[in-house]
């Protein structure tokens, strides 16, 4: 088998163990015999040594039998694993957990509590468990709350260069091996030249299946158990490259290698239709969280910055569970109109790897936490895609999780981690459970119906009586001649006569059929889920049954004896939230789809990328703002003393003309003289004063003239690097967009010939696509896209300006 080395935490096992074990033995032999010497202990480490040496193969025999052995317990014996707990300390756990973050997720939530359980770190998968069987029923032929784990599934990425020394699956299609140690201390097994597996027991491997098995293997009992009530969620996790959106989403432009979204959309339009019985109600909400950002990718102001995380939060409400507030939600009435949504939202930009990375380590921390049950908190609030997970991730909730890895030599090590993870999310518990909402208004309103309902039946019930009775005494009045009318009394007109119906079989099963609404109708009436942020799209009206038995006999309704509704519905809604975790780079292409409209965008960049440079232009909007407040002030005061100036002289050449005229010398003129100086010295020290401020204003000015100038020019490179495509890019995806267009329309044409079992499903699938695509090529202006620059402008903290001189 593989030349690699072998697994460093199961070494790291077996080296501890012995270690522990010599520990014991040594503290047994100090306690009877006291310390050894030093040379004693030398002597037993050169002896221990040459031991090694020269039994080494016997030693790897020896430990390779002990890890079976071990290995074995394991899978048979639960209680083993507990030990194999003991033996890791904090440190290691800790770095056993660093390790093994990863690399990221892709989620679709269906609609979903803490639970606990247990799982092993010691580098083992964990013993097969029972898994969760979403078919089964009750008496009911409904489905059954049913607690147990997560369905854990591993899909393969089909290769050429499938890695069969490294990688085993086994015939069961429940079994993957995998032959790889890192860090092995050896490289073969003496004993048969294979290194022992790490054995990894699944519900099942998926390796060069269809779509359609893969759906019908992993979301179809999750969307059926949602159309009965159960939340769901199936979460695809691995590494990037190894088919997550192709399982999810599929192919959009191939109608058979469409992913589960699309099929779990035609399933609930079909179920829909066909569970006339109950009446439903679909929503959907396109959820993407980056950079610890939530963003609405159905926003109803589309291509708007709106539908960044503005007004967006996980919230958590007893009795509501977790929901993000703020987040659209979309009624859909056909499945061609969920598949528009789901077009429309498919490469949007996600960023940021980082905090993705951060949240998928968050999301690893709480599923450890959640699979282990010494552990009392999750930490589920330590990122916006844990918080808004908590309610999927197991509880109460159908969790399916695909584990999608490589089948090449080049990945191993990525894909051993991505089934470690996909092994502890087997040890997460779920309970689901109908989900079943109480308003106790409703309930009054329901319960009254129901009584008024009986009581119709009743009374139904003993006028058919009283008619039956009514034709036998005709009969034996016509034969006995003896007449029985007087004695006929209508039930509806008294309540003492007895209803002796209930004796007579074919009565009885009047009784049985003639109820307008089936038991399964009364049991879904007790399980209405009621959300209020549904409208119920239309009422199902039961009507009743017709009664075959006794439709011959059945006289025409007479009013008030008319067949009565009753409007019980089964309200469930199937929400698919959908949250993409993970940005893949080719999404890039798509990137300007929708590009936010300038005025949203330049709000979110003064906010963001552009606050520096937004706040020194702030800073100095005061700063002129103040200084106007202040040239203001000034002007004021030398105008005033202008008028005052104006009113002096005008009182002193008054003074003068009196002088002139009457030949009078009044004293005050020397005053006013005094006066005059003043105010023009005060006129002359203002007017500086207001000269000087004038200059501050026009360099405030200016500075605030060219803040905007680099805020505005800042804005425009980042507005064309996030949301704009280089030219050449955009080239190539009108190409692909036409390509794919013309894909489209001759699938079209080829299901016009050849009709297909599902065609009106595969109809709306392309009609959708098409829609989607000649929408986004006639947004797409070429004009308004500039190709990006390969040198943004440096960073708009170095576009400060000075700082404007403080008012004195
Ligand atoms: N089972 C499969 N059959 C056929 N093609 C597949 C399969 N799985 C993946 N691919 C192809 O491999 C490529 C990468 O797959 P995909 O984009 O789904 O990976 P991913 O895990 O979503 O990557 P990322 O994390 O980067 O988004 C795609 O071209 C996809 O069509």
């Amino acid at each position: 088998m593989a030349d690699v080395p072998p697994e460093k935490s199961l070494d790291d096992f077996f080296a501890k163990r012995d270690k522990k074990k010599k520990k014991e033995k040594g503290k047994g032999k100090e306690s009877v015999a006291g310390p050894a010497s030093s040379a004693v202990k030398k002597n037993k480490k050169e002896k221990e040594k040459s031991t090694k040496n020269e039994s080494q193969d016997s030693q790897i025999e020896k430990e390779d039998e002990e890890w079976k052995e071990f290995e074995q317990k394991e899978v048979d014996y639960s209680g083993l694993r507990l030990q194999a707990l003991q033996i890791s300390d904090e440190k290691e756990e800790e770095e056993y957990e660093k390790e093994e973050v990863g690399e990221d997720g892709e989620i679709i939530l269906v609609s979903g509590d803490k639970v606990s359980g247990p799982w092993n770190k010691s580098g083992v998968a964990p013993p097969p468990v029972a898994l969760v069987d979403f078919t089964e029923k009750d008496e009911t032929g409904e489905m059954k709350a049913h607690s147990g784990q997560v369905a854990v599934f591993v899909r393969f990425r089909p290769t050429p260069n499938f890695a069969h020394s490294l990688i085993e699956c086994l015939p069961d299609g429940k079994t993957v091996n995998i032959y790889y140690r890192k860090d092995s201390r050896r490289l073969h097994n003496s004993k048969n030249g294979q290194l022992s597996p790490l054995s990894f027991q699944v519900e099942g491997v998926l390796q060069n299946v269809s779509q359609e098995e893969v759906y019908s293997r992993v979301c179809q009992q999750v969307v059926q158990g949602a159309l009965d009530g159960y939340n769901g969620t199936v979460m695809c996790f691995g590494q990037t490259g190894a088919g997550k959106t192709y399982t999810i989403t599929g192919s959009t432009g191939s109608y058979k290698q469409r992913g589960i979204i699309p099929r779990a959309l035609q399933e609930v339009f079909q179920e829909v239709v066909k569970r006339t019985e109950h009446s439903f109600s679909v929503h959907l909400s396109y959820l993407e969280i980056y950079n610890e950002s939530l963003v609405d990718l159905l926003s109803p102001v589309q291509g708007s910055s709106q539908q960044f995380s503005r007004g967006m939060v996980v919230m958590e409400e007893p009795g509501k569970g977790v929901f993000i507030r703020g987040l659209s939600l979309h009624p859909v009435h056909r499945e061609e109109d969920a598949l528009n949504l789901l077009f429309e939202s498919e490469g949007q930009i996600v960023k940021e790897a980082t905090y993705i990375n951060k949240s998928l380590s968050f999301l690893e921390q709480a599923i450890l936490a959640l699979a282990d049950s010494r552990r009392e908190h999750v930490p589920f609030r330590q990122t916006k895609l844990t918080h808004a997970l908590k309610d999927s991730l197991g509880g109460n909730c159908n969790t399916v999780f695909v584990a999608n890895i490589y089948g090449e030599a080049a990945q191993i090590e990525e894909t051993l981690s991505t089934l470690r993870f996909a092994s502890r999310m087997k040890c997460v518990r779920i309970d689901p459970a109908v989900n079943e909402h109480t308003d106790p208004a409703l309930q009054i309103k329901k319960l009254q119906k129901e009584v008024q309902m009986l009581k119709e039946e009743l009374s139904i019930c003993n006028t058919l009586e009283w008619d039956a009775r009514g034709t036998n005494e005709d009969a034996e009045a016509s034969m006995f001649g003896a007449s029985a009318q007087s004695q006929k009394q209508h039930p509806n007109l008294t309540k003492e006569k007895p209803i002796k119906s209930r004796d007579k079989p074919s009565q009885n099963k009047r009784q049985g059929e003639g109820i307008p609404f089936s038991r399964k109708q009364m049991e879904s009436a007790s399980k209405s889920k009621l959300n209020s942020v549904q409208t119920p799209e239309r009422q199902q009206v039961t009507q009743p049954e017709p009664d075959t038995e006794c439709s011959d006999t059945q006289e025409p309704q007479q009013p008030g004896n008319e067949p009565f509704y009753v409007e019980y519905v089964y309200e469930i809604t199937l929400v698919l939230n959908i949250t993409v975790v993970f940005y893949k780079p080719s999404s890039l292409l798509y990137v300007a789809r929708f590009p936010p409209s300038k005025a949203d965008a330049f709000e979110d960049f003064k906010l963001g990328k552009g606050s520096k440079i937004n706040c020194i232009l702030k800073e100095n909007k005061a700063v002129l703002l103040e200084r106007h407040g202040l040239l203001r002030q000034l002007a004021e005061e030398v105008n005033t003393v202008k008028r005052e100036i104006d009113c002096t002289v005008a009182t002193i050449q008054q003074h003068t003309a009196v002088q002139e005229t009457q030949g009078q010398f009044l004293d005050i003129e020397g005053e006013l003289l005094l006066q005059l100086r003043d105010l023009k010295a005060l006129y002359r020290q203002r007017r500086e004063a207001l000269y000087s401020i004038k200059a501050e204003v026009n360099y405030c000015q200016h500075l605030v003239d060219q803040c905007r100038v680099r805020l505005l020019s800042e804005f425009e490179t980042w507005y064309k690097n996030t949301f704009l495509l280089p030219e050449e890019e955009l080239e190539m995806t009108k190409d692909k967009t036409l390509a794919q267009e013309e894909n489209n329309q001759q699938c079209l044409e080829q299901l016009e010939n050849n009709p297909l079992s599902d065609r009106s499903s595969a109809e709306s699938f392309y009609s959708a696509r098409c829609r989607t695509l000649k929408r986004q090529r006639n947004t797409r202006v070429p004009s308004c896209v500039t190709p990006v620059q390969t040198n943004p402008p440096a960073g708009s903290g170095q576009g400060r300006l000075s700082p404007v001189p403080p008012v004195k």
